[in-house]
């Protein structure tokens, strides 16, 4: 079995909350990547976004990204845009199996909210985008992240309950075996 898993896909398609659930089926530890940029820096996401643009971010995030290589046993929830940078990809493919919980635009938006915290889903005042404009922001995120998350291992339909999910990437990482 694969000894580290990545969990890719979209704002909201509930990497953070699956991992964990996925974590306890393999018996394997959960990290977010996300609260592991927070702690080695010291900042919130949005923190770092405001004071040093989204590159300071990205910086913080492939740092945090090769800390999980070498982990036995881990499964590492991914921030939305961390494995869209083809680096990045890579590194998460050769560590480990890599899983895509594709959620469609519908979903994404219920589940966004008002999109608080997710520095990418606001305005130029830093105010979380709404309705109609949130949704044009999400769909033309998600239009250009596709196919790039397509390149993942594994997809599986992230629509659905937590459990669900979870069983799903469970299994696929199962059967691939060693
Ligand atoms: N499968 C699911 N069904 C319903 N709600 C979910 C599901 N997965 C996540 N959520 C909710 O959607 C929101 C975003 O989930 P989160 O795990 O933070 O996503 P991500 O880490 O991919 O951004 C949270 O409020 C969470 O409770
Ligand atoms: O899609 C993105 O570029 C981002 C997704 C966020 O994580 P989630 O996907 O867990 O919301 C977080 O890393 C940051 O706000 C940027
Ligand atoms: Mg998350």
């Amino acid at each position: 079995m694969s000894p580290r898993v990545y969990l890719t896909g979209f704002m909201a398609s509930g990497k953070s909350t699956v991992g964990p659930l996925v974590a306890d089926r393999l018996g394997y530890r959960f990290v977010d990547l996300d609260w592991l940029i927070e702690a080695r820096t010291g900042q919130t996401i949005p923190a770092l976004f405001e004071r040093g643009g989204e590159a300071a971010f990205r910086e913080a995030e492939a740092e945090a990204l090769a800390e999980t290589t070498n982990a036995e046993g881990l499964v590492v929830a991914t921030g939305g845009g961390a494995l869209v940078d083809l680096v990045n990809l890579w590194t998460a493919q050769t560590a480990g199996v890599v899983v895509w919980l594709r959620a469609s635009a519908a979903t994404t938006l219920a589940r966004l909210g008002d999109a608080g915290g997710r520095p990418l889903l606001a305005d130029g005042a830093g105010r979380p985008l709404q309705g109609e404009a949130l949704a044009r922001r999400v769909g033309a995120l998600l239009a250009e992240r596709e196919p790039t998350y397509a390149q993942a291992h594994f997809v599986v339909d992230a629509d659905r309950l937590p459990a669900l999910v979870a069983r799903d990437v469970a299994e696929a990482v199962v059967e691939r075996g060693g």
